[in-house]
């Protein structure tokens, strides 16, 4: 592990259920994040990626494997560390009609997270804080008086991701933040995504089951099915030249539009042909079928 790395993830299983009913939602998984990559997760739904995101961000514990996060193991945190990690790690939802509290104003929404780690000096900072998020994912000032449902996806979804950025995170785990938007809002919330990462130095987990969406914005993609790893490298590699039969059907129901531009397209359905059997390494960052090589 270099110093860079965030996140060490190593032979990850989770199972649920017991006996005759378990079930390995993630098997076996293995990988890293570093510091100020987007590092997409990407498969059909019931692969393993929110059940994988959910232990990085402590809310499942693993059955076997580990998860470090800088050096230490997620579930050997002393107090202090668990606070640390509890705002240095922030998630943004699916949904944002769902993950916003109805009864509270914007602003109060948006200043939860700075009154609970008491980021704020006073009454006028916390007020300043809250206008600047706002502005920095794009949305006026009086929105700080404003109900959500006032608000449309896209704004909503905005008002998601303020409230992660009040806190001062490093990392935002962001599980498939754009799905329930229109496609017109998709890039732009994908744009600022990216401006912000870059302007406040951050690391992306970006969860999606959409390939378009992943290769517009990773820098690497790691691609689950049944909840293993089925292929891992840099994006361009993996869009350009997809070893895996999975990620090969992933593929063929991506857009060729950009995302700067509306797109349509038909999400992959069923199960891909010929993907079983066992997965091995075949160079550092992709796995392919073992009759395949
Ligand atoms: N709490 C749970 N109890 C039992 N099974 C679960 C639980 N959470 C997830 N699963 C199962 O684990 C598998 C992986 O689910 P998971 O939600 O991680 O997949 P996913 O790729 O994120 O899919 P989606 O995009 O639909 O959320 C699925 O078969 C799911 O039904």
């Amino acid at each position: 592990m270099t110093d860079d790395t965030v996140f060490d993830v190593q032979h990850l299983t989770v199972t649920f259920g017991k006996k005759k009913n378990a079930r390995d939602a993630v098997k076996d998984i293995s990988f890293t994040l570093k510091q100020g990559e987007i590092l997409g997760l990407v498969g059909e739904s019931g692969s393993g990626k929110t059940t994988t995101t959910r232990v990085l961000t402590r809310l499942l514990s693993p059955t076997s494997g580990e998860v470090k996060y800088k050096g230490t193991d997620v579930t050997r945190f002393n107090a202090k560390q668990r606070e640390e990690f509890r705002r240095q790690v922030q998630m943004v939802f699916q949904n944002p009609f769902d993950s916003l509290n109805p009864r509270l104003r914007v602003g109060e929404i948006i200043a939860e997270g700075i009154d609970n780690f008491k980021l704020a000096n006073n009454k006028a900072d916390r007020e300043k804080q809250v206008i600047d998020l706002l502005q920095a994912v794009g949305l006026p000032k009086n929105a700080i008086d404003r109900y959500p449902h006032e608000f449309s996806g896209g704004q909503r979804q905005r008002i998601g991701i303020a409230r992660a950025l009040a806190v001062q995170p490093s990392i935002l785990c962001l599980d498939e933040p754009v799905s329930a938007l229109d496609v017109s809002v998709q890039a732009q919330i994908i744009n600022l995504l990216k401006s912000l990462r870059v302007k406040r130095d951050l690391t992306f987990l970006f969860i999606a089951h959409d390939l378009s969406v992943v290769n517009y914005i990773s820098d690497r993609i790691l691609v689950m099915f049944q909840g293993r790893i089925v292929e891992s490298g840099p994006t361009r590699a993996v869009y350009q030249n997809p070893l895996h039969p999975y990620t090969q059907s992933l593929l063929s129901a991506v857009p060729t539009t950009k995302l700067d531009s509306p797109i349509t397209y038909e999400p992959f359905q069923g199960q891909p042909l010929g993907v079983q059997g066992n997965f091995v390494e075949r160079e550092p960052q992709h796995w392919v079928l073992e009759n395949d090589i």
